[in-house]
Parts: structure tokens; sequence; C-alpha cells
């Protein structure tokens, strides 16, 4: 199949257990929880997404005609190391176009994979990291699986109200935006209280790199 992809780089990852590895970020175009587009913002179910996940006009952003061709780019961004090769697919929702074609050939390329996702959606077999995030009003139906990095507050999702989940990582990470300052002291708060769940800080726009 035809994959698009809003952009392709090579950072840290900046959040959860994983954060300070080095990993290409594929980043593909759309979601099923928001069009991206700022006037549909208050009208979406997911309002507080920090990302441009619209076309394909970003970084090493393209539409990749078979999954070779993108594994391929995505040894190309990685670049010669042959040890640790990490990709993480994101977006938008990566669940929309992540398939078992993709995941066999970015595998030959010598990388473990990794997903972050809104939950909402089952992965193809052999993803080697799942992150799920939950959406307030969107359905939860991956219940297992790396970590579970929960946006706070989602007054609608509290942590206390998720269902029964087999996660190896829970996490809070203080929702960006306006309120970011008191979000990360509400998530600290929380996690001192409740100490099955973990900070998570987006660590790559506190050091400037994407
Ligand atoms: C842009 S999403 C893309 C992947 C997938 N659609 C998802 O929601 O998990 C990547 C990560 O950023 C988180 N995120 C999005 N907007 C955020 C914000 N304003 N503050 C903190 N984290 C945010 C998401 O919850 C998710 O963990
Ligand atoms: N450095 C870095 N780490 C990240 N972890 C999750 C990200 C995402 O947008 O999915 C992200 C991102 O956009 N950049
Ligand atoms: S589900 Fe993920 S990509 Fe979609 S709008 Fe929400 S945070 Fe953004
Ligand atoms: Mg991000």
């Amino acid at each position: 199949m035809v994959y698009a992809v809003k952009e392709l780089f090579k950072t840290l990852q900046g959040e959860g257990a994983q954060a300070g590895r080095a990993a290409v970020f594929c980043r593909f175009t759309g979601c099923n929880l928001w069009s991206g587009r700022e006037e549909d913002r208050d009208q979406a179910v997911c309002k507080f997404c920090d990302t441009d996940f619209v076309g394909t006009n970003g970084t090493g952003g393209a539409k990749f005609k078979d999954a070779e061709a993108l594994a391929l780019q995505i040894a190309a961004t990685w670049g010669d190391a042959t040890h640790r090769r990490y990709v993480v697919f994101t977006g938008g929702e990566p669940l929309l176009q992540l398939d078992d074609d993709l995941v066999a050939a970015v595998h030959r390329h010598g990388f473990e994979i990794a997903i972050e996702t809104n939950g909402t959606l089952e992965p193809p077999a052999g993803v080697d990291w799942i992150c799920v995030s939950p959406k307030a009003g969107a359905p939860l139906n991956l219940r297992a699986g790396s970590e579970l990095k929960l946006v706070f507050p989602q007054p609608d999702l509290l942590p206390e109200a998720l269902p029964d989940l087999a996660f190896e990582h829970y996490f809070l990470q203080p929702m960006d935006g306006p309120n970011r300052a008191a979000n990360t002291v509400a998530v600290t708060e929380y996690c001192l209280e409740n100490p099955k769940w973990r900070l998570s800080l987006q660590t790559h726009k506190m050091i400037g790199i994407p």
C-alpha cells in the first residue's frame, strides 16, 4: 500500500520509559480523533493535540509507494550504526497505516519497532514497544502493552477511572498548552500520592530538539 508520511527524522525519544534513546520518528499523516484543522479542534474527540499531522510537507515527508520504499528511507535516516536501531511510528494515528508489510520490512532492516498510539485500534503483530495514550471520549481497545502514557489532566479520563489494564509502565504526562506549569505540579502531586504512576516530561521540548 501507499504510506502518507508527514515527517521522517532522527532524534531522541523525548517521553516515557525510552526517553533519551536515539530513534527515527516516522510521523504518519492523519488521525481518527481530529482532522488536524484548527477550525475543527473544538468539535474533535481529542482537543489538546500538540502536533501538525496534516499533509506530507514536513521534514522528510512524502508518499511512499510501498513498505520497502519507506523502510529504505527509515534506514537512510538512521544512518550507518548497526546497533540498537529504533524506529517510532507516530502521527497522527499510526495504526491507520502501519501494517504487517511495513513491520516485516523495517524488521528486515534491523530495527526495533515502537508505536505511539491513542489505543483505539489494534496493532499488527510484531511491534516491539507499544505506548498507548488513551483519550477521553474515545474507546480504549488496546488494554495491554509496554507503557500507558496518560496526558493529565483529562477531567473525563482520570487515572483512577481507567479500566483494568496490563502495561509494564504507567506514566502521567502533563498536558502542554497554556496550563503546562500547573499541570506539571498536578502530575507531581499525583505521582507522590499514587506511586504506581511516574512523571513523563516532554524532554525534547525542554532542549529544543524535534
Ligand atoms: C501527537 S500523539 C500521536 C500518537 C497518537 N495519536 C497518540 O495520541 O498517542 C503523540 C503523543 O503526544 C501526546 N500529546 C499530544 N498532545 C499533547 C499535549 N498537548 N501535551 C502533552 N502530550 C501530548 C499524545 O498523548 C501521545 O502520547
Ligand atoms: N523527541 C520526540 N519524542 C517524542 N515522543 C513522542 C513524540 C510524538 O509526537 O509522538 C515525540 C516527538 O515528537 N519528539
Ligand atoms: S489522538 Fe494523537 S494525533 Fe490524534 S489528535 Fe489526539 S494526540 Fe493528536
Ligand atoms: Mg510530539
